[in-house]
């Protein structure tokens, strides 16, 4: 199979020279980027899609499901080595793997991963960058950490200077159904019903409307998605309590075809964007990640950034086989090239 496959790879790449160790064959000039994957199998059937395995083959990519029973460095050779698993036992044999295959590119480093998995660390790249040029401004909404002792945390968000109503996120961002478990607060009595460790973000009306904004390598793609509505003071002043919400911004509240105020809808500046990613991309130490952006309602240019989720949903990103085959094998001419350079 593999073998056929190679005869009519239009892209694979043209220097040999990698050895066979027992591993797949190699008759071919052209060979094939082997990409071993370690994913849920929630996240094979979202991203692993039987079109982005033919446009990959075409291509000369081949996806190979690493077997968790058989010591990394016995499988592949990989040339790249795509992961999303939690847990520590994991990020050991990557790191280990790391140091005696350095000519596999990881996608991406575990460390670099584990700065999203807490939602204080992981919007502290974009409040350091400060971005602010002609085509706006991107910030994080204020926020404030609570590890313990609910009953405290009235005082704390008033010293702080927290505005009402209040988002209530869980500090930990492991994957989990619970670190997606967000609540909002109207009032001050309420928030001592919360349950820490948790991140206090001040609620930014942004006109129901989110951005995602997918990176993949260099790529960017924007899409929206429908959001938490505004909360008028008037609402505010009338309301009591803590409410907790369902993933409201996931693919099934696509806002692509939706009949928007133009206002809300136009998308955040393309330089922006880019200026945003670069930066991002070399301070996160990542390549494959989304931000969930939104523009503060009655301005144009006022950005936050809310959320990063490391290696997202992007088999509901347009166009993602073309945009992630190309990435792939970006990587590995580039490797290449520095090689040879
Ligand atoms: N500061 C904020 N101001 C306004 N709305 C917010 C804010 N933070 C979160 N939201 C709303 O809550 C939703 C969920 O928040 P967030 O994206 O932080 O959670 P998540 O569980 O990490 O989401 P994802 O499924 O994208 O990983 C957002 O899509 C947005 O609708
Ligand atoms: O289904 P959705 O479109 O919401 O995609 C979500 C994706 O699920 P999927 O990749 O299994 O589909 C999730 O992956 P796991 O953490 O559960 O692995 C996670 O990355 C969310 O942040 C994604 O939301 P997005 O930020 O991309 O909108
Ligand atoms: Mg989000
Ligand atoms: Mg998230």
């Amino acid at each position: 199979m593999v073998r056929e496959m190679r005869e009519e790879m239009p892209y694979g790449i043209e220097e040999g020279g990698r050895e066979e160790e027992g591993g797949f064959p190699n008759t071919s000039h052209k060979r094939l980027v082997v990409v071993g994957y370690a994913l849920t199998s929630k996240k094979i059937k979202s991203f692993l899609q039987p079109k982005l395995e033919g446009l990959a083959r075409n291509k000369g990519i081949l996806f190979v499901a690493i077997d968790h029973n058989k010591p990394l460095s016995d499988q592949g050779p990989f040339d790249i080595v795509l992961h999303k698993l939690s847990g520590k036992e994991w990020r050991q044999i990557l790191e280990d793997y790391r140091q005696t295959h350095p000519e596999v590119t990881i996608l991406d480093p575990p460390d670099a991963i584990q700065h999203l998995h807490n939602r204080q660390s992981m919007l502290q790249a974009v409040a350091d960058l400060n971005l602010s040029d002609s085509y706006g401004k991107v910030g994080v909404p204020k926020q404030l950490v609570v590890k313990k002792d609910a009953s405290s945390i009235p005082d704390a968000v008033a010293n702080f200077g927290l505005k009402l109503p209040i988002v209530a996120k869980p500090l930990v961002n492991d994957g989990s159904k619970k670190s997606h478990e967000l609540s909002l607060a109207y009032d001050w009595y309420s928030l001592q019903k919360l349950d820490p460790p948790l991140v206090l973000q001040e609620f930014v009306n942004h006109g129901g409307v989110l951005f995602k904004v997918y990176i993949v390598g260099e790529a960017i793609k924007v899409v929206r998605r429908f959001s938490l509505p505004d909360v008028t003071k008037r609402e505010l002043s009338k309301t009591a309590g803590v409410y907790h919400f369902p993933r409201v911004s996931c693919a099934a509240a696509s806002a692509e075809d939706a009949d928007l105020d133009p206002c809300i809808a136009e998308l955040p500046p393309r330089p922006l964007l880019e200026k945003l990613a670069k930066e991002l991309r070399r301070r996160l130490g990542l390549r494959l990640f989304n931000l969930d952006m939104i523009r503060e309602h009655g301005t144009r240019d006022r950005f936050y950034v809310i959320d990063i989720n490391y290696f997202p949903g992007y088999g509901k990103m347009p166009e993602y086989e073309h945009i992630f085959t190309d990435f792939l094998l970006s990587l590995v001419k580039g490797k290449h090239k520095k090689r040879s350079g």
